[in-house]
């Protein structure tokens, strides 16, 4: 299995949403991430064929998306940002609605449903309406109706917006096991979503790629650049304008501030481990031109 993502731009009139964006994946969690208006929403829908790039070309086991754009849903599941449900059906009566959509013959989708509905754990919900449902039972409906067609391409967009912490991990994990056999593309602003699921990262930020790594390596890009030091909290908003602060605590005896730069910020910064959310700053404002003391 193998997505190649090749020289991919996309232009809305005058704004350049996607540049040259190239991509290589197999099998395996990808975490896509990026800021706000990165582009990621932009090449989600390329890669589910619901747009047409400007210029490059996407290819699924060698098949232009393009040009088979039938034979590629077949194998492509799609959990966008905003999610429509209907809130009057129940759940089976949906995801049939959807396996329907989808032109799957009714006897294999009834015993799709029914294996889905075990392993997402929503069984003992399967006569309800989803218009009452939580955040995150909602997401686990959007999954099951993404994996109707048991898909090679899982494509899930900002999943755990609006999901509270605990739905959060169970949603991850969920993710995780069903990894081993497909490519998932999973795109967020939030790193702790990916941080223990994703087997590689794509940084990107004004419609470019910054880097394609395993995140081991991401973490090394990015040692001996991060620092503590403790500061009284009146310094913060100074440190804020002219450092990238990755985190700030409140404690006892001060602010401990958690800075990312190429040198020691101040004299008594300690240098300490970096994390992924650390690495995702030093791209996004360090290495890509960053404008403060670095
Ligand atoms: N239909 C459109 N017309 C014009 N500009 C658009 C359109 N859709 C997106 N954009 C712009 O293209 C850029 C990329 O948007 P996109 O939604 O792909 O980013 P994103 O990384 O998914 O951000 P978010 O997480 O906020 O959805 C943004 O600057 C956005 O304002």
């Amino acid at each position: 299995m193998e997505l190649m993502i090749d020289q991919v731009s996309k232009n809305y009139g005058n704004k350049q949403a996607l540049t040259d964006f190239s991509l290589c994946l197999k099998s395996g969690v990808l975490g896509l991430l990026g800021p706000n208006g990165a582009g990621k929403t932009t090449l989600m829908k390329i890669l589910a064929t619901l747009m047409r790039a400007t210029d490059g070309k996407v290819t699924l086991d060698g098949m232009n998306i393009v040009n088979n754009p039938k034979e590629i849903r077949k194998n492509l599941g799609y959990l966008p940002q905003d999610f429509g449900i209907y809130p009057n059906l129940n759940v089976i009566e949906f995801l049939e609605y959807m396996a329907a959509v989808k032109g799957l013959p009714m006897k294999l989708a009834r015993q799709r449903i029914q294996d889905l509905l075990d392993a997402l754990n929503l069984a003992q919900d399967a006569k309800r309406r989803i218009g009452g449902f939580s955040g995150g039972m909602k997401q686990r409906i959007g999954i099951a109706q993404a994996l109707l067609n048991d898909p090679k391409l899982l494509i899930v967009d900002e999943p755990t917006v609006g999901l509270d912490p605990e739905e959060r991990i169970r949603f991850r994990n969920l993710l995780a096991n069903l990894a081993s056999e497909r490519i998932i593309i999973l795109s967020t602003h939030i790193v702790s979503d990916v941080e223990s699921i994703a087997s590689q990262i794509a940084i990107m930020s004004e419609g470019k790629l910054l880097q394609h790594a395993l995140p081991e390596d991401l973490l090394i890009d990015v040692e001996h650049k991060v620092w503590e030091c403790t500061v009284p909290s009146r310094q913060l908003p100074e440190i804020q304008q002219s450092h990238v602060v990755s985190r700030v605590f409140q404690r006892s005896d001060g602010m401990h501030v958690r800075i990312i730069s190429n040198r020691r910020p101040f004299p008594d910064a300690e240098m300490i481990s970096p994390t992924l959310e650390d690495a995702y700053l030093y791209y996004i404002s360090v290495r890509n031109g960053g404008t403060r003391n670095d």
